[in-house]
C-alpha cells in the first residue's frame, strides 16, 4: 500500500524527523509491525543525526554526476564519533561510476577505521534513496558484527531510518569465510 504524498514529501517538516513514509505507515498496524522490526523512529527529531546530515548535505555539493544528474552523499559515524563522507562519482563509461557510500567508506578505511556506527545517505527526489544492493553488502562488511543504523535523508532532513539487518537480511560477511 502506498503511503500518501503530501506537498512537504521530502520537506521534513519537523527536522531530520521521519517524513510521509513512516508518519503516515505508522497509522496501520502491519507497517507499525514493520517499523518496530526492522526501522528506528527518530519521532518528532533525532538531533543526534543533525552533524551526520549536515556533512553529507554539505559533501553533496562536490557530488560528481553530470551523467544522471543526481547527486548523492553519504556520512558515517564510526564507534570513535568521528564522521567521513563520500559522493557519487561518475564516469562517461557508466558502469565505472561509484556510489556515495563507497566514498564514505573509503575515506573511513583510509583514515584506519574499521566498523560503521551508523550511516547517512542524501539525494533528492519522491524516492527514499537507500543504498544499493552493492552498497548494502559495502556496509555489511564493516558492520562490525552489530546493525548499523542506515539513515535516508532527503534535502529537508532524515526521511526514515533503517536497520542494515532490514535491508539485507540473511548477509554474507566477512563472519562467514573459513579462515
Ligand atoms: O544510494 C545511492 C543511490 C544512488 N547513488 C548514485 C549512483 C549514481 O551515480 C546515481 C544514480 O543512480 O546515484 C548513490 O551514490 N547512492
Ligand atoms: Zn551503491
Amino acid at each position: 500500500m502506498a503511503a500518501p504524498r503530501s506537498p512537504a514529501w521530502n520537506k521534513a517538516p519537523f527536522g531530520n524527523s521521519y517524513d510521509a513514509v513512516a508518519r503516515y505507515s505508522c497509522s496501520l498496524p502491519h507497517f507499525c509491525d514493520w517499523i518496530r522490526r526492522g526501522t528506528l523512529q527518530n519521532f518528532p527529531r533525532d538531533p543526534t543525526l543533525d552533524e551526520l546530515f549536515e556533512a553529507a548535505s554539505a559533501a553533496r555539493q562536490n557530488a560528481y554526476a553530470p551523467y544522471s544528474r543526481f547527486k548523492v552523499a553519504a556520512s558515517i559515524r564510526t564507534p570513535s564519533g568521528s564522521i567521513y563522507c563520500g559522493v557519487n562519482v561518475e564516469s562517461a563509461s557508466f558502469p565505472v561510476g561509484t556510489c556515495a557510500e563507497a566514498g564514505a567508506i573509503a575515506a573511513m578505511a583510509l583514515a584506519g577505521e574499521r566498523v560503521i556506527a551508523e550511516i547517512l545517505i542524501v539525494g533528492d527526489g519522491d524516492a527514499l534513496v537507500t543504498p544499493c544492493g552493492a552498497c548494502r553488502q559495502r556496509i555489511f562488511e564493516f558492520a562490525g558484527g552489530g546493525d548499523p543504523r542506515v539513515h535516508v535523508a532527503g534535502p529537508g532532513g532524515v526521511r526514515t531510518s533503517f536497520s542494515l539487518r532490514l535491508l539485507l537480511p540473511h548477509a554474507f560477511g566477512p563472519n562467514l569465510m573459513p579462515p
